[in-house]
Parts: C-alpha cells; structure tokens; sequence
C-alpha cells in the first residue's frame, strides 16, 4: 500500500492497472520552473516536492507510514515547456505549433520511503500528423484540450492525430509504469506486478 500525491485521476487509473493498492492524498504545491531550470530537472523536483509535501502531512495527521509517490508531467517543444492552455487561442497555437512534428513529453516520479528519497524521469518522443485549422478547432471544442499540459490527451480523443510514439505511453498520461517498478524495486517498497 502506498499514498498517492496525486489529485490526477489518470495517475489513479495507471496505478490500478498495475495492481499497486495506494490511497490518494493530494499534494498542494506551487509549480514553478526556476530561472533557467532545464525542463527534465524540473519535472523531477516538482515530483519529489509533491512527494515530500505529502509525506509530511502524512507525519503530521499520524497516519500509517507508506512509501509516498509523487509525479508531473509537461510536454516539451524546442527545449520550452508547454503547459496548460490559457485560453482557446493559446490552445489552439499551441496544437498548431505540435501539428506535423515531434515533441518530447517528461515525466518525473519521485518516491519518499522511510528515510529515502528515489527519482526517475520517463522522456518520450511523440509525433503528430499535420492537422488543418479545422481539425483544430474541432478538437479544442470537444473540451479535452483545456486543462491538459500541451494541450492535448494522448488517452482522449487526441489520440487520433499521433501518428507515432516512442517510449512509455504510461509516462505520456502521466505515470510511467516501468520506471515506476524499478523505482519500488530501488526503495525495496514493492514489487510489481
Ligand atoms: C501529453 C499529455 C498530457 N496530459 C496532461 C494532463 C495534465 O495537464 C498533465 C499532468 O499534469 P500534472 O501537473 O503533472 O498533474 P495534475 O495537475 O493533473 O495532478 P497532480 O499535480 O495532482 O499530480 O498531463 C494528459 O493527460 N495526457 C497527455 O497525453
């Protein structure tokens, strides 16, 4: 059994599908890229800042002590991060700038067990077919785009423009199933399946 830092119901699927039992105690931290931050080190420390916000109310309510498993994720085009759309014109530049290339989509899981700190990154390279204005807009009118990093669901209706992957699909929505096994291993917390 582990705690989940996670408010993500995708997060929650992903874990359920792994057949980890966990409990979710969402985590409540600012998520804010310092000054000249890369990317990948990024998702990484808002990981282990979710995990560590988590295991210390964890402390503080004396609840039973668990491995406490944070995670994030950004979609990543020519070194910037993306993240959330703004607006419908902000989401729909930002499904113009992905149409017809490649862009990488960070994940980083950080694991606080016992006195230990554990942390992985899952990169993955995703391709989108070119999209017309009119694909676009469609899209954006669904609602899926709105609240998603990047703007766009790999697990939605957003799949039909992704032409191609490669690397970890749980990592793309959010939670890379095999980093994380390794990462259980590592902290000696669980074994998977
Ligand atoms: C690329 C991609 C992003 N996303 C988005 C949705 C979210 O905007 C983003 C993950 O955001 P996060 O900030 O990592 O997580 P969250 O805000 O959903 O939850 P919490 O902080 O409580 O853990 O990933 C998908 O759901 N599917 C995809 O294919």
């Amino acid at each position: 059994m582990i705690y989940l830092a996670s408010a993500s119901p995708r997060r929650r699927e992903l874990l359920a599908q792994a057949g980890l039992a966990f409990e979710v105690v969402p985590s409540n931290i600012v998520e804010l890229a310092r000054e000249g931050e890369p990317p990948a080190e990024y998702v990484q420390r808002v990981a282990l800042d979710k995990a560590r916000f988590v295991a210390k109310v964890v402390r503080e309510r004396g609840l039973p002590a668990r491995p406490v498993l944070g995670a994030d994720t950004e979609v990543v085009l020519d070194g910037a991060v993306l993240g959330k759309p703004r607006d419908r014109a902000d989401g729909i530049a930002m499904l113009r700038r992905l149409s017809g290339r490649a862009h990488s989509v960070l994940t980083g899981i950080a694991l606080v067990h016992q006195d230990g700190e554990y942390g992985a990154l899952s990169e993955s390279r995703v391709t989108f077919a070119r999209l017309t204005d009119d694909e676009i807009a469609r899209y954006w009118e669904t609602g899926e785009p709105a609240d998603k990093a990047g703007g766009y669901a790999i697990q939605g209706r957003g799949a039909v423009f992704i032409s191609r992957i490669e690397g970890s699909y749980s990592g793309v929505v959010g939670l890379p199933l095999h980093e994380l096994a390794e990462l259980l291993k590592r902290a000696g917390a669980a074994a998977l399946p």
